[in-house]
């Protein structure tokens, strides 16, 4: 159990443990699709970022900015139209839920969070006020909610819920958002925008009792108040139930980053930095194997979160059909394959005392986690020309030559040196990182 000092609340051993969830956007930009791969979050200029929006879940705000490319595509491909035919155009005809969920838990995944209404205002499920503008009453005719609920839990996996409070573009206000230093001005306020989204938070609650309650761009000023009476009946409903950060600082039992924003963030014993495949969490088109993780990326991106005593909340964006891109597919079977032989390295492990062992960038890349009978060394990018040898700093007396084994069960030969340990084995000039397990003294 962890305590905050934002919530000081223990955070549950559960979402500790669990390491890695799946993040899933999924609304009526998935029938756009189409944003300019320009960058991750905390890299690109600000003054860039939201004319050359990278996030095609944000396609209703960029083609309103006056001279975005995004504009002069929606004109020439959609004829300018209502982004509000998205929604009806959006069938989700080959949604499996079973299917997808199957492939989330073989990748490592231990929990899965989707969008319930992210910024255009578009509801996943019949949320009460919305009238018929969800995808119960138009377009998918479903709601994909319930249904992605149902699989998550029947593969024994835990339910979370995104819902962006802080924005939204058809029940709260239209103006485009043209400048982080000017996102206030997007976001609704009043009374009646603060309890529409109070009531929907609370009917995802009593709907789902979902694990994690991930709101995003804060919450309606007028609603703050109301914030510890939503949380007191979340936690009444949800014992196990864990809160983000992004209420506008109302509370929070974890902290979170995004791509490279806020890392700061990235610190106590559980915090969670989420990103995309590629640069966008809604699926684009226009992304190549240039913008995209590949398998060995993802894997150390997880391992490093791990190893720092973060959770990796990684994003799936699905096409309008229902279907997960076939090149997203392929870095989560690339994931699920490592982790069939490397899941007792991530799940439940804690990172090491600081100082008793020194993570390394570069060749060799190295990474540790430990539990409580082993600690484990995770190897990547050996040089050649070392022949498969590698000096492991660590704390003398730390680790067990003897016991070292290849979580792959490869051989390795392992023998104290004078900075620690040094290591010999096959295979180790790979990106994709190997884990080598050692007892503790
Ligand atoms: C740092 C921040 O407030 N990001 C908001 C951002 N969150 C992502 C998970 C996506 O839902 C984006 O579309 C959203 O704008």
């Amino acid at each position: 159990m962890n305590d905050f000092p934002q919530s000081g609340r223990p955070v549950p051993a559960w979402f500790t443990d669990a390491k890695f969830g799946i993040f899933v956007h999924w609304g009526a930009y998935s029938v756009s699709a189409w944003a300019e791969p320009t960058g991750e979050l905390g890299v690109v200029d600000p003054d860039v970022w939201f004319k050359h929006n990278p996030y095609a879940e944000w396609y209703w705000n960029t083609i309103r900015i006056e001279g975005s490319p995004a504009q002069e595509h929606h004109r020439t491909t959609h004829g300018g139209r209502p982004y509000d035919e998205f929604l009806d155009e959006w069938k989700a005809e080959l949604f499996d839920p079973a299917d997808w969920v199957e492939l989330f838990a073989r990748a490592g995944a231990r929990y899965v969070v989707p969008t319930t209404k992210h910024h255009d205002g578009i509801a996943l499920w019949d949320a009460p006020g919305t009238g018929i503008r969800n995808t119960v009453h138009r377009g998918p005719r479903r709601d994909l909610i319930a249904d992605l609920a149902a699989a998550v839990r029947a593969r024994d996996l835990r339910f979370g819920v995104y819902y962006s409070g802080g924005i939204d573009w058809y029940a709260g206000r239209r103006d485009p958002v043209l400048h982080e230093d000017r996102m206030d001005e997007g976001r609704p306020h009043e009374a009646a925008y603060a309890a529409y989204a109070h009531r929907q938070v609370i009917d995802l609650i009593d709907r789902h009792s979902p694990d994690v309650l991930w709101n995003d761009m804060g919450w309606p000023r007028a609603g703050q108040a109301d914030l510890p009476e939503l949380f007191s009946y979340y936690y009444a409903t949800v014992p196990e139930g864990v809160v983000n950060d992004r209420w506008d600082n109302a509370h929070a039992d974890y902290l979170t980053s995004e791509y490279e924003a806020d890392r700061a963030n990235e610190w106590g014993a559980c915090w969670e930095n989420t990103r995309g495949i590629g640069f966008s969490f809604g699926y684009n088109q226009t992304e190549g194997p240039e913008h995209l993780l590949d398998p060995a990326d993802a894997v150390r991106l997880l391992v490093d979160v791990v190893s720092r005593g973060g959770n990796l909340l990684l994003n799936v964006g699905p096409k309008a059909d229902g279907t997960l891109p076939q090149e997203q597919r392929a870095v989560l079977e690339g994931m699920a394959s490592w982790m069939a032989c490397h899941s007792e390295a991530v799940h439940a492990t804690r990172p090491l005392e600081s100082g008793s062992a020194d993570p390394h960038d570069g060749d060799p890349w190295v990474r540790w986690t430990r539990d409580e009978r082993h600690i484990y060394a995770f190897v990547a990018d050996v040089p050649d020309e070392a022949g498969g040898r590698v000096a492991l700093k660590t704390r003398p007396g730390l680790l067990d030559p003897d016991t070292a084994e290849r979580l792959d069960g490869d051989t390795v030969k392992a023998e104290a040196g004078p900075e620690g340990i040094h290591i010999t084995s096959a295979g180790l000039d790979t990106p994709l990182p190997t884990a080598i397990r050692f007892a503790t003294r």
